[in-house]
């Protein structure tokens, strides 16, 4: 999911309800001040007054949030009835490197539903393919209709007065000579300027939201300075074409806000879409995120912490992806949003001990190479013997290993003979965590499911319990990611289990041990991706996981009335102790 933020809510919220409203204006770094900041709730924080009386507030703080003090613990829970809808669990705070971003305002444990959020405008990516502005369907076909109004293509003439498009249409018109119009079925970045005109149009429509647009971070004057074309033509267009009722520094503000911004969310039929969050954008980004968001059909998004968090943590999403290599993360941060990554993960060498993106030394076996600088020149080096390696070779050599997975034959048609053997070079090159080995292990897992031999679900579910291990670091904790790899997980520990009782390879005993085992996994995964909301995409993961929880609770409990049986001899081989 591609990224951005919000607005403080709760600032107005919480004033509204006892104390006088007082401005307030926390200095904010040049590239995150906008045009307004309103600050209401600080000098009341700041100078603890009483949340219910106003006067001075000798430290009992709501044990909630821990934001809103009071005079007594009698006027605390007087004020609750009043502050328990504005009462959530984050702060936002403020430094000269990193901005605004929220932070735990009380300990976190995994799971908890931290805020839910709507978009303010939705729109269509910057690039896509022809779309419709009323229903964002994909047009199919060349024969498409075109909006009388303005001439962008709709998917049918009844889409025209959709709430989406109705307010922009005469703005589009203005374009008499459909430079900007797409002019036929390719993809086209003439999407780019609908969402800022959407944006730019809340000014007009809804001031309250416009207001929110205004206070989100924007580095336009360095886009300006950069000469990147894509912002500046975007402007251009639609301050000279669409109006002149539109200010030119509101579209570069805005313009920015949104690449800096806005959150790719899956509409139910799977278009990509981007919205703007303003709360959720004020979330900054690490490489070891400590949130995951969920989104329903209606593109509201949900914000869970992912495991305990502390009071005072910031809380921190990934703008990039967790599953990206080092020099892709760090570029993406650097070229779209102007910092370097610091994260644990990023500032570790080891990244957290996985080697993630390191290549193994060439003449030091089974020692990783650790990069020697953040980006531009990065060589990266052995530890051992110090020999190095420019970026661009590890880079290449690892995008002709990624290409030679697309092609059919690696896995697709391969038997599990091949996939293994794949895998093994792949585990040769790279360590056994590296994003190249994942890539494979996916590709293999997704090959491996037609074939329902005792080794292939073997195999499967070995690759499985390995990439649970590499989620269990990259994405620790109530994930999307660690529920859908538990769930599989558990599928193939139970197919596994069956197999091999049919094969006569199990005792009663260790049928019902592995049986168990696998419960164990997807009772987990089924606890995680309860979170998905009910009426999302996802949230079929949950039902899956629901339905076979029952299944494997039924084939143990089948089995504890057959009776014990003794282990055999391959099981006690393997290690496995019997009762
Ligand atoms: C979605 S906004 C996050 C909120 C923003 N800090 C603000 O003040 O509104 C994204 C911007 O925050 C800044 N940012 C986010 N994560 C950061 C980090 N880990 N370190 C430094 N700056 C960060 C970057 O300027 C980025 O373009």
């Amino acid at each position: 999911m591609r990224l951005h933020i919000v607005f403080p809510q709760f600032v107005l919220r919480l004033a509204v309800n006892s104390v006088t409203e007082l401005r307030d204006r926390r200095p904010v770094p040049a590239c995150f001040a906008s045009a307004s900041h309103p600050r209401s709730l600080l000098r009341m924080v700041l100078q603890k007054s009483c949340g219910l009386c106003g006067d001075s507030a000798a430290g009992v703080p709501c044990c909630n949030c821990n934001e809103v003090h009071y005079c007594s613990k009698d006027h605390q829970e007087r004020h609750w009835d009043c502050h328990k809808d504005q009462c959530h669990p984050y702060k936002e705070e403020c430094d000269p490197e990193r901005g605004r971003y929220l932070v735990a305002s009380r300990d976190l444990t995994p799971g908890e539903l931290l805020f839910s959020e709507s978009p303010v405008a939705l729109g269509p990516l910057g690039s896509c393919r022809l779309l419709c502005l009323g229903c964002h369907e994909f047009i199919q076909g060349d024969e498409f209709v075109r909006c009388p109004g303005c001439w962008w293509p709709l998917c049918s003439s009844g889409c025209a007065s959709s709430k989406f498009h109705v307010d922009e249409c005469p703005k589009l018109a203005q374009d008499t000579k459909h430079i900007g119009q797409p002019p036929c079925q390719e993809d086209t970045v003439r999407y780019d300027i609908i969402l800022s005109l959407r944006c730019l149009l809340l000014k007009f429509n809804a001031p309250d939201k416009w207001s929110r647009v205004q206070d989100m971070a924007s580095h336009a004057q360095r886009r300006v300075d950069g000469k990147d074309s894509s912002h500046i033509t975007t402007v251009r267009y639609i301050t000279e074409v669409l109006g002149d009722e539109f200010d030119e520094d509101d579209a570069h503000h805005v313009h920015d806000a949104i690449v800096s911004n806005c959150f790719e969310w899956r509409s139910p039929s799977g278009v990509r879409l981007r919205g703007v969050y303003p709360l959720l954008a004020r979330m900054n980004h690490a490489c070891l995120p400590n949130v995951t968001l969920f989104s329903d059909k209606e593109g509201t998004m949900y914000v869970r912490s992912a495991f305990n968090i502390k009071c005072g943590e910031p809380l921190a999403i990934t703008y990039v992806g967790t599953s990206v290599p080092f020099w892709d993360r760090q570029r993406y941060t650097r070229d779209v949003h102007y910092f370097k990554c610091d994260c644990v993960r990023c500032e570790d060498p080891t990244e957290l001990g996985l080697h993630y993106s390191s290549p193994k030394c060439e003449k030091c076996r089974d020692q990783f190479m650790e990069p020697n600088t953040w980006l531009g020149d990065t060589k990266w080096e052995c530890p051992l013997c110090g020999s190095q390696e420019e970026e661009a070779v590890i880079r290449y050599q690892a995008d002709e290993w990624l290409a030679w997975f697309e092609t059919k034959d690696t896995f697709l048609k391969s038997t599990r003979f091949a996939i293994k053997s794949v895998m093994e070079k792949v585990k040769a090159a790279f360590h056994s965590q590296h994003y190249v080995w994942e890539k494979a292990a996916l590709v293999a897992v997704r090959a491996l499911k037609e074939d329902k031999s005792v080794e292939g679900i073997t195999l499967m579910r070995d690759l499985w319990r390995r990439l649970l291990k590499l989620y269990d670091v990259l994405e620790p904790g109530m994930t999307r990611r660690r529920g859908v790899t538990l769930y599989e997980l558990g599928i193939s520990e139970a197919n596994l289990a069956s197999a091999e009782m049919k094969a006569g390879k199990l005792t009663s005993y260790f049928y019902k041990r592995h049986l168990s085992e696998a419960l164990e996994h997807l009772e987990e995964a089924s606890a995680i991706l309860a979170q998905e909301p009910p009426t999302s995409n996802e949230r079929r993961w949950h039902t899956r996981a629901v339905d076979t929880v029952a299944m494997v609770r039924l084939d143990l409990a089948k089995e504890e009335g057959a009776g014990e049986a003794v282990a055999p001899a391959h099981a006690q081989e393997r290690n496995v102790k019997a009762p």
